[in-house]
């Protein structure tokens, strides 16, 4: 198995007025190529900052982080640009949509930046139009971002995240605004993905979203505290009702 995330002796610290507060603490993890990784853990332990660290959105203040074999400390803040752009997918809460475009020009804006073809516009539209058909939001191409619903612009930003075919996909709570049966249709989506190749690292605090995953990561105080790997094989009510027992037993 390929690594595509190395990460060693990580640590995040944030200063506010003055005093230092340590998030990720000294934090070791390897993302093989094609896993499914969830990170849950307490309200303020550090997951999302651990998705923003690796995924170079947020500097690092020691440690390393290796994706697909290159250091990122290494790169210049042009290079991490490129790397973010074409390698990897972002589905995050503040979803980031430009509020001044349609939800297709939304979808397809990270194609349009992208150096690494100079592919026409209209066959990038063609792209965002077969993104959008597949996750069944097509109708909602041209409305402006505020005229969708919280599930359509979830699935627009799976649209977005998937664009430039990248290699990892960094999601932070991707269900978490959405009622049930939207969150399950975007994990089905985000499962899809992951069984055609992509790599999908993605923070949540729903056990039924975890249970997806080929492996959870618990963290405390900015630390792995346990891993645990859903038997792929069992029903999802067994893998969920595994994975509740031990989530009660790292102190859920
Ligand atoms: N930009 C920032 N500046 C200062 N402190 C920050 C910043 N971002 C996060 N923190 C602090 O870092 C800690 C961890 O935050 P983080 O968002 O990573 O936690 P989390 O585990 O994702 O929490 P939640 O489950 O509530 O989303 C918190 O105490 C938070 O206040």
């Amino acid at each position: 198995m390929n690594k595509i995330l190395e990460v060693k002796d990580l640590c995040k610290s944030y200063e506010v007025n003055k005093r230092k507060t340590t998030v990720l603490n000294g934090l070791d993890l390897t993302i093989n190529e094609g896993e499914m990784v969830a990170v849950m853990g307490p309200s303020g332990s550090g997951k999302s900052t651990l998705l923003y660290t690796v995924s170079g959105m947020d500097k690092m203040s020691a440690g390393s982080v290796k994706f697909c074999g290159k250091d990122m400390a290494g790169l210049s803040e042009g290079e991490l640009a490129e790397m973010r752009l074409d390698d990897m997918g972002f589905i995050f809460q503040q979803m980031y949509m430009m509020k001044n475009l349609s939800v297709l020009d939304n979808i397809i804006l990270p194609a349009i930046k992208s150096k690494r073809t100079n592919e026409p516009r209209k066959e990038t539209v063609k792209r965002g139009q077969e993104l959008m058909r597949k996750l069944g939001i097509i109708d909602t191409a041209d409305n402006d971002i505020n005229e969708v619903s919280g599930g359509q612009l979830q699935r627009a930003c799976i649209c977005r995240s998937m664009i430039n075919s990248p290699k990892m996909i960094f999601a932070d709570e991707p269900t978490g605004a959405l009622n049930r049966t939207s969150s399950e249709e975007v994990m089905e989506e985000l499962t899809k993905l992951n069984n055609e190749g992509t790599t999908v690292m993605l923070v949540t605090h729903d056990a039924k979203v975890a249970a997806k995953c080929s492996r959870v990561l618990y963290i405390v105080d900015g630390n792995i505290k346990g891993e645990f790997d859903p038997d792929r094989k069992a029903s999802v009510q067994e893998r969920e009702k595994s994975l509740n027992s031990w989530l009660i037993d790292m102190g859920w």
